[in-house]
């Protein structure tokens, strides 16, 4: 395994959107030696807790926790100090939840590192708007006006005056996202569809090799692999089109 191929791979980010462990365990099998990310939501978080991330870790593997925090920043700094407790390599709230909020977020991630000098510093994000909102329903819908791509920068920007590390957005906003807030800004992008596969409820995609030509940092890929027949040959194909890109 080539370096270049263990960079590309560590910036896909696989996830694992399962009812149970016994069925993530699966694919991780299935995956076995790509050294991809690994990142757990709600679904596969709610049934199987904070253990299947401690079984993560100790396999060695990069861990999103995707929980996407929206709440008073008193709670937010509870839930993130909780999270960092864990050991995981990058967590998220909702920028929507305001500045305030963001920043407690951090006052939790350095209360648990104070506590515990063996705990590493989690890359703290936060959502600016989900991939699956699309520009009417912004508009009409939510009530936001302007165009998805102006809400987004102003999420980030705010997000970056926060002190978080990053954002995740689509791709199709990495590049102005990169303009607005610098390149150490990290940009995490679901939404990813190889060509020719099923967009399901995502609203704004791009492949995996316009997502890294556009600069995002890592791209989220769910679906077109734990969907697909083969996974593994699914992946191996995405790392491909990365590292072709
Ligand atoms: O804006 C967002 C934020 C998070 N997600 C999450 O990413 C994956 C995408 O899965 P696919 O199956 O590839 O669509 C999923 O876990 C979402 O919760 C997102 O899609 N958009």
């Amino acid at each position: 395994m080539n370096e270049q191929y263990k960079e590309m791979a560590g910036r896909l980010i696989v996830a694992l959107d399962y009812p149970d462990a016994n069925q993530a365990m699966n694919l991780l099998q299935e995956l076995e030696g790509i050294p991809c990310y690994m990142k757990v939501g709600m679904q596969l978080y709610y049934a199987a807790g904070p253990d299947f991330v401690r079984e993560l870790k100790t396999r060695g593997y990069k861990v999103f926790l995707d929980l996407k925090m929206h709440d008073i920043p008193n709670t937010v700094k509870g839930g993130a100090e909780s999270i960092t407790r864990l050991g995981v390599d990058m967590f998220n709230v909702h920028a929507a939840g305001g500045k305030d909020m963001m920043k407690a977020a951090l006052a939790g991630v350095d209360k648990a590192l104070q506590s515990n000098s063996s705990l590493q510093k989690p890359l703290v994000i936060a959502v600016t708007q989900l991939t699956s909102t699309a520009q009417d329903v912004l508009n009409q819908e939510i009530g936001i006006p302007g165009s998805v791509k102006d809400a987004v920068i102003r999420y980030a920007e705010l997000t970056k005056s926060a002190g978080l590390d990053g954002v995740v957005a689509s791709a199709q906003e990495s590049a102005d996202i990169v303009n607005a807030c610098g390149k150490d800004f990290v940009t995490v992008t679901p939404g990813i569809r190889p060509a020719g596969s099923d967009q399901g409820d995502q609203k704004r995609v791009l492949t995996p090799g316009e997502a890294i030509r556009n600069g995002s940092s890592y791209i989220v890929v769910g679906r077109p692999i734990t969907g697909a027949e083969k996974p593994r040959a699914a992946a191996e194909q995405i790392i491909k089109e990365m590292l072709e890109a």
